[in-house]
C-alpha cells in the first residue's frame, strides 16, 4: 500500500431531497481520476482505502454511498437502491468535472462497479475489482442461509441467536423484521449480530480488529440495515443480471483486473469464475492463501499492482 495521505478536498453532495453524500479527493489534482466504491452496501470508506493508489499518478476520489459512513441520514433506506447509487456516481463525476475515470471496487463495490459500468460504459477507463459479488440468490443463500455456516460454526451460532427457531428457514427475511423493529434495542442487537457474522468470516485468519468493528453502533446499524435492505430486494435487479451476456457485451472492451481470494466465504470464487467464463478478456487472479477482505496481504498486493497497471491507460 502507498503511504497514508490526507485529502486536499472534502465535501458534501446533495443527491436527493433526502440524501447527502460525504466525498473526498486526494493525490494528484491533475492526475488520472479513480473512484473507489466501498463494500456492504453500507460499509463506508476508510482512510486506508486511499493507499491502493499512487498519489503521484491518481486523482483519488472516495465517497460514502447513501446512508453509509459520513453520508447522511445514517442508515437511511429511503430512496436507497442500486440504481440511485449508480446515478450518484454520475452526479459526483459531474460535480468534480471528471470526463471519465477508473473504477475500483470490492465485494458490494464490485457489484456497484459492474452496475455503473454497464449503465455508463463510456465513463469507465478501467475496472479493478475484488471479491466478486453479483447478489444472485445462490450467493446470498451460501453466506446467509447454508454454506459458510459449515466453515464457521461457532460464529454461525452467534449469527442465528437473535432469530427465533421458527423463523430461521429464511434468515435474511427474519433479520429484516428485527433490523426494522420499532424497539431500538432489538435493532442494535440484530445489527451487531449481522455485522459480526460478516466481520468474523471475512479473513482467512479471523481478525480481532475486524470483529471489533461490528461492535460499533453506528457502523453495525448502517452496515446491517443497508445490506439487509438490498438483499431483501435482491439488489433491485434480475437474478444474475450483471453476468448476462447482453450486459457484459456493453463492457467487454474495458480493461479489467479481478483479484479473488481462494478461501473467500463471503463472496466465494464461483462468482469470479462465472464472470471469467462470460468475460474471458478479464485478468483474473485467484489468491491461494486469502479470504474475502481487501486487507489480506496477497489481495492487497495484487490490487495495488493492478491499480499501478491501470494508472497509465
Ligand atoms: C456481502 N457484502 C460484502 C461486502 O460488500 C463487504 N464485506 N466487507 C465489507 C466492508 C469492508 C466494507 C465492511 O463490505
Amino acid at each position: 500500500m502507498y503511504p497514508a495521505i490526507e485529502p486536499y478536498e472534502v465535501g458534501r453532495l446533495e443527491v436527493s431531497t433526502v440524501h447527502s453524500l460525504y466525498y473526498e479527493v486526494s493525490g494528484n489534482k491533475d492526475g488520472s481520476p479513480v473512484v473507489f466504491l466501498h463494500g456492504g452496501p453500507g460499509g463506508g470508506v476508510d482512510a486506508k482505502d486511499r493507499g491502493f493508489f499512487d498519489p503521484k499518478k491518481y486523482k483519488i476520489v472516495l465517497f460514502d454511498q447513501r446512508g453509509a459512513g459520513k453520508s447522511t441520514p445514517s442508515a437511511c433506506l429511503e430512496d436507497n437502491t442500486t440504481w440511485d447509487l449508480v446515478e450518484d456516481i454520475e452526479k459526483l463525476r459531474k460535480k468534480l468535472n471528471v470526463e471519465n475515470w477508473h473504477v475500483f471496487g470490492g465485494s458490494w463495490g464490485s457489484t456497484l462497479s459492474l452496475a455503473y459500468a454497464q449503465t455508463h460504459p463510456g465513463r469507465v477507463k478501467s475496472l479493478v475489482m475484488r471479491g466478486i459479488f453479483t447478489l444472485r440468490k445462490s450467493e446470498l443463500h451460501f453466506f446467509y442461509q447454508d454454506g459458510a455456516s459449515h466453515l464457521f460454526p461457532e460464529a454461525w451460532e452467534e449469527y442465528i441467536a437473535p432469530i427465533p427457531e421458527q423463523e430461521r428457514h429464511d434468515m435474511v427475511l427474519a433479520y429484516h423484521a428485527q433490523l426494522n423493529a420499532v424497539d431500538d434495542t432489538t435493532r442494535i442487537i440484530a445489527a451487531k449480530a449481522w455485522a459480526k457474522w460478516e466481520m468474523s468470516t471475512s479473513r482467512l485468519h479471523v481478525s480481532a480488529e475486524a470483529v471489533a468493528q461490528a461492535e460499533k453502533d453506528d457502523f453495525a446499524n448502517a452496515f446491517a440495515r443497508i445490506e439487509n435492505h438490498y438483499f431483501v430486494n435482491e439488489g433491485f435487479m434480475r437474478d444474475g443480471q450483471l453476468l448476462e451476456k447482453q450486459e457484459i457485451d456493453k463492457i467487454r472492451h474495458i480493461p479489467t483486473i479481478v483479484v479473488q481470494g481462494r478461501y473467500d466465504v463471503v463472496c466465494p470464487a464461483t462468482t469470479a469464475h462465472a464472470l471469467k467464463k462470460v468475460w474471458p478478456e478479464i485478468t483474473l487472479h485467484i489468491v491461494p492463501d486469502a479470504g474475502h477482505s481487501s486487507r489480506e496481504p496477497g489481495i492487497e498486493k495484487l490490487l495495488v499492482e493492478a491499480a499501478d497497471k491501470m494508472a497509465d491507460l
